[in-house]
């Protein structure tokens, strides 16, 4: 096995000095800190958050200043205020809710900026069409795109007003989409002086944390940002070059960063035991060289590969077995426990096969416009069940009554005054409540026969609660006065109607419909990341005490990995090979930073669990890469 050097935990102490020296209101300085993972990066946010707090948070409130902190993800986002605490000088969001909201005002300039690129995007899409293949899905795509697009050209012809969502889906000509709005803050701060000066006045500085990630535009707009006002404004970079796995991060951000900038280094990973920074170290060496050593008091821990055919049949079946392994061989009981450890996945459905949502799952996925809102539980058709439905029904089955009200009192239009005003039963106001959770849990929603569908109609028979627009064609019971009274329609307000009346997105509705009901709970759970499943991507920035990462490439549907191919299980195609011999950024550099990801987020032992079309292959190079020892290496 390759050994790692132990060092003492103080070992780089004077990383957090030199970002507090830079986080000086009276000479700020940016700092890039780009070190391996566990190697408490988010930790020295923190720190120097804490230390600005005592040095000079009594100022910087009085004076109305802040220090923006920025991630890529919901999840990164909430690790962070979860460890940092919540306080209002130093708001934390995602990249996209802080683009928002430094843009969301100004309608007139962003319709300048649209009318500006969407022509220029037309022509391009013209010129690929003239010279593409017709008939091809891509030229069904582009004709699709152009014609959208001068639609949305005619729209723009008179003034607008803009939306965007930066968690979910955006539609309709009016929302701005992801992209759009980060092309849009950063051009905006490049050619407006009053933003720049609204930004440095406001945030003196701006720490980026997963800043491999951040949007490439964006950060050359930052950079401007930084050159342009320095001494009046710093930018701290925290961040992994092995850790991008989004494609639109900077490739080469470390070669934008000027050299008077502070560049404190980490080496020390504090998270994971000798043999897991062992296996992080050998997977990155081909990268960049940048190799890791382990705290003198950490344990040695336990890292195993246990391959299998992509053929097993029963692969959850099989992952069980590798669980009651691991707590064998790690004598740790909780690996025997699915709530104790976390298994990642690579793609979404194939956690939905394994926890028990797949059919709604499958469902709704046909319609790709409902895809991010299905996976971040987003869709007000979902959140109808996830948010309203579900708790009540757990409420109901607990015979909690102060519960049961008190959901219904902040979710309910029966419990609205308006309702109870008009109610029928004026002697006894709450009887419709009584008979409406009555016939819920008359239709046995726990059973796997019980519909979304018939949840639904009942609901809505009931008026229990209000129904998005996107459930409402299915939906036969007409308004009464009372619930007519009192829709406020504060879902619609998020929808799109086109898209909610497209056959594609009903067609997809209908078919949820018709799934288990039961299917919410595993599925709320995942979607808020409380369960045991997690994606390879969505861990980034978390930690975990047992990690088992499952590779399948036979079961993911995307192309942009490959564990078959990194594992040398399967041959390389020309363009790999060309990607690796120009060290470009090609699918088997991306698996390798992807495995990184997933294999360092573990706190005591990892598994890897790998189906392959090739077991023998898979294995010999597992050894012969000396990713793992022979001992280490089970087969099915
Ligand atoms: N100086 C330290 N002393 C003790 N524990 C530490 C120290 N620095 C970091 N840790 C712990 O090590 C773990 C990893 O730290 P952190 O999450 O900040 O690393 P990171 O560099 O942000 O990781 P990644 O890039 O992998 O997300 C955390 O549990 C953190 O509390």
């Amino acid at each position: 096995m390759v050994e790692v050097e132990t060092v003492s935990p103080d070992f780089d102490n004077d990383a957090d000095d030199q970002i507090q020296t830079c986080l000086n209101p009276s000479a700020p300085k940016s700092f890039f800190l780009y070190a391996g993972a566990g190697s408490g990066k988010t930790r020295s946010l923190k720190s120097a958050l804490d230390t600005f707090r005592a040095n000079y948070g009594a100022s910087f409130r009085r004076t109305g200043k802040k220090i923006a902190v920025v991630t890529y993800t919901n999840a990164a986002a909430d690790e962070i205020a979860a460890r940092v605490g919540s306080d209002p000088l130093f708001p934390i969001s995602t990249i996209h809710s802080f683009c928002w909201k430094h843009i969301e005002t100004y309608h007139h300039d962003i319709q300048t900026w649209l009318l500006k690129t969407l022509p220029v995007d037309l022509a391009e899409l013209h010129e690929k069409q003239a010279k593409g293949r017709p008939g091809t899905k891509a030229a069904m795509d582009r004709e699709r795109a152009i014609t959208s697009t001068t639609r949305r050209l005619e729209w723009l012809s008179v003034a607008r007003r803009f939306t965007y969502n930066p968690n979910g889906d955006n539609f309709g000509q009016d929302s701005l989409s992801h992209s759009e709005v980060l092309k849009i803050t950063a051009s905006f701060i490049e050619t407006k002086p009053s933003m720049q000066a609204v930004l440095i006045n406001q945030y003196p500085f701006l720490l980026i944390d997963e800043s491999q990630d951040t949007n490439k535009g964006l950060l050359t707009a930052f950079f401007m940002l930084a050159a342009t006002h320095k001494g009046k404004f710093g930018m701290g970079l925290f961040g992994d070059t092995m850790q991008r796995i989004y494609l639109d991060g900077h490739p080469e951000l470390e070669s934008l960063v000027p050299d008077n900038w502070a560049r404190p280094v980490k080496r020390l990973n504090h998270r994971s035991p000798q043999r897991i920074i062992a296996l992080g170290n050998i997977l990155r060496a081909p990268i960049d060289r940048q190799s890791q050593v382990a705290r003198d008091d950490s344990e040695i821990g336990f890292v195993r590969l246990f391959i299998a055919p992509n053929n097993t049949p029963d692969k959850p079946g099989f992952e069980k077995r590798v669980r009651e392994r691991m707590a064998n061989l790690c004598s740790d009981p909780d690996w025997n426990n699915e709530v104790t450890i976390k298994a990642l996945t690579l793609e979404h459905h194939m956690a939905a096969s394994r926890r028990g949502f797949l059919d709604m799952f499958r469902a709704l996925d046909r319609d790709s416009r409902l895809s991010t809102g299905l996976r971040t539980g987003d869709l007000p058709g979902l959140r109808l069940f996830t948010e309203r439905v579900a708790p009540l029904i757990a409420a109901a089955r607990a015979e909690d009554k102060f519960a049961i009200m008190a959901h219904l009192r902040a979710t309910s239009p029966l419990l609205k005054r308006a309702a109870i005003a008009l109610s029928s039963t004026p002697g006894d106001p709450l009887q419709p409540i009584r008979f409406a959770v009555d016939a819920l849990l008359a239709l046995h929603p726990e059973q796997s026969t019980t519909t979304f569908l018939s949840v639904l109609q009942c609901v809505a028979e009931h008026h229990l609660f209000e129904i998005p627009t996107a459930l409402r064609p299915f939906v036969v019971n007409e308004r009464t006065t009372v619930e007519s009274a009192l829709i406020t329609d504060d879902a619609s307000s998020y929808e799109d109607e086109a898209v909610e009346k497209s056959p594609e997105s009903l067609e997809a509705w209908r078919a949820f419909l018709e799934t288990p009901y039961n299917q919410i709970i595993p599925f709320a759970e995942y979607v808020s990341d409380r369960g045991p499943f997690g994606t390879h991507q969505g861990v980034k920035g978390l930690e975990f005490e047992r990690v088992l990462v499952i590779l399948d490439d036979s079961d993911a549907r995307g192309f942009l990995f490959s564990y078959e191919k990194l594992f040398e299980a399967k041959p390389l195609s020309d363009t790999d090979r060309k990607h690796l011999e120009d060290a470009t950024d090609g699918g088997v550099t991306r698996t390798r930073r992807l495995l990184y990801v997933t294999c360092t987020r573990a706190k005591k032992s990892l598994a890897l669990v790998a189906y392959t079309e090739n077991p023998d292959a898979l294995l010999a190079a597992a050894l012969r890469n000396q990713w793992f020892v022979s001992e280490e290496i089970e087969r099915l």
